[in-house]
């Protein structure tokens, strides 16, 4: 079967790391070309990979016929207009997370998947793949600990620039813990609420971090998260499911533990290009392998829609500090019956 040729739609840190990937860790792909209105920096990337050309204009390289698939890793903000373009164009899509920021934007891209007729969007929810969370969902799929009670998160960044303000902390890092609870209890956020305790003084003025989220799933089950993007520790991502008859806790991070010089401890990454390396890798793999085969695997539009909706519900949850009411549009008549 001859390779899936991918174009990449924005090469900055994630783009970049992506590109990486595609080059020298996923087998069946070929990276063809890349984008990104940083023009030099398109260019540099092209020129270190053979055969790899650099286009000005996403949208050229997105319908352009000797790309096969694209992996958008521009800004959220440009996130629908490439991935509306995508499914015009009938090209398998891996979408960064978010799907878009806003949830009338990502419901238009859920809508235009449906219209085209065929499933074509994978979201970047890279958690799914993770070897631990992955062999977490297995156990509580198996049913042997009883039935998800609850879920408690811990989502800790060393630091953030000044720039990341506190909806962003909703919308772009608790929005993971959002897909992972969707996922962990196969069920819909109902509630939202967001209390802040008194924030770091390591965080730019104004920004109210950290910040514990609640959310109540619409079949009972709860889950806490606590983030904090300014902990000046490193990179943690913790997670304990409480079944009713077990309990599952992942990212404890026990890799080689050394005492030396009156000192004993392990290595704390420093962010999630490390902590997640594997995860990003079988993530992008999955795609290029279920898009060679003309499927979709992993969290679906549907799946950035919903977490789309549930962030906004977040931010709203953040500026009254009261429980705020996902709205969510409704899943059978959106996808008319269509796996989503
Ligand atoms: N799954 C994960 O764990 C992570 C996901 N992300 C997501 O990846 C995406 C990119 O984030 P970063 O790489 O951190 O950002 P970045 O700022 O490092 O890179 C974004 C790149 O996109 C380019 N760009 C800007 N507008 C564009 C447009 N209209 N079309 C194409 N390219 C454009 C910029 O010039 C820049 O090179 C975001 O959606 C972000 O939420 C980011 C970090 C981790
Ligand atoms: O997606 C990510 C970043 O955009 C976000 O800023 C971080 O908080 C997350 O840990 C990371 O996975």
């Amino acid at each position: 079967m001859a390779p899936l040729r991918v174009g990449v739609v924005g090469v900055g840190m994630m783009g970049t790391d992506h590109a990486d990937r595609l080059v020298h860790r996923i087998s069946g792909a070929d990276l063809v070309a890349v984008s990104d209105p940083d023009t030099d920096l398109a260019a540099e990337l092209a020129a270190r990979f053979p055969g790899v050309r650099a286009v000005e204009d996403p949208i050229a390289l997105i319908a352009d016929e000797h790309v096969d698939a694209v992996l958008i890793a521009s800004p959220g903000f440009a996130h629908e207009e490439q991935v509306l373009a995508c499914v015009e164009n009938g090209k398998y899509t891996l979408c960064e997370k978010p799907l878009t920021m806003d949830a009338a934007s990502a419901l238009r891209v859920v809508e235009a998947e449906r219209k085209g007729g065929r499933p074509l969007v994978q979201v970047g929810f890279m958690r799914r793949f993770d070897p631990e969370y992955a062999a977490m969902k297995r156990l509580l799929d198996s049913g042997e600990l009883g039935r998800t009670l609850l879920v408690h998160n811990i989502h800790r960044n060393k630091v953030v620039p000044d720039s990341f303000r506190s909806e962003m902390i909703v919308q772009d890092s608790l929005v993971h813990e959002v897909d992972v609870c969707r996922w962990l209890f196969d069920d819909e956020i109902d509630m939202v609420t967001i209390l802040v305790p008194r924030s770091t003084s390591e965080a730019a003025d104004g920004v109210r971090d950290p910040q514990v989220a609640i959310f109540q799933m619409a079949g009972g089950g709860l889950a806490t998260t606590e983030v904090f993007v300014n902990s000046r520790i490193g990179y943690e991502v913790r997670c304990e499911a409480v079944a009713e008859r077990g309990n599952i806790t992942i990212g404890l991070g026990q890799g080689p533990h050394l005492r030396r010089d009156n000192h004993y401890g392990g290595h704390i990454p420093d962010d999630f290009r490390d902590r997640f390396g594997r995860a990003y890798d079988l993530e992008v793999q999955a795609w290029v392998d279920a898009s060679r085969r003309g499927a979709v695997v992993g969290p679906t539009s549907w799946d950035g829609y919903a977490a789309t909706a549930v962030s906004a519900a977040g931010v709203a949850a953040l500026a009254t500090g009261r429980p705020i009411r996902v709205n969510l549009a409704d899943r059978a008549e959106v996808l008319g019956g269509a796996a989503g």
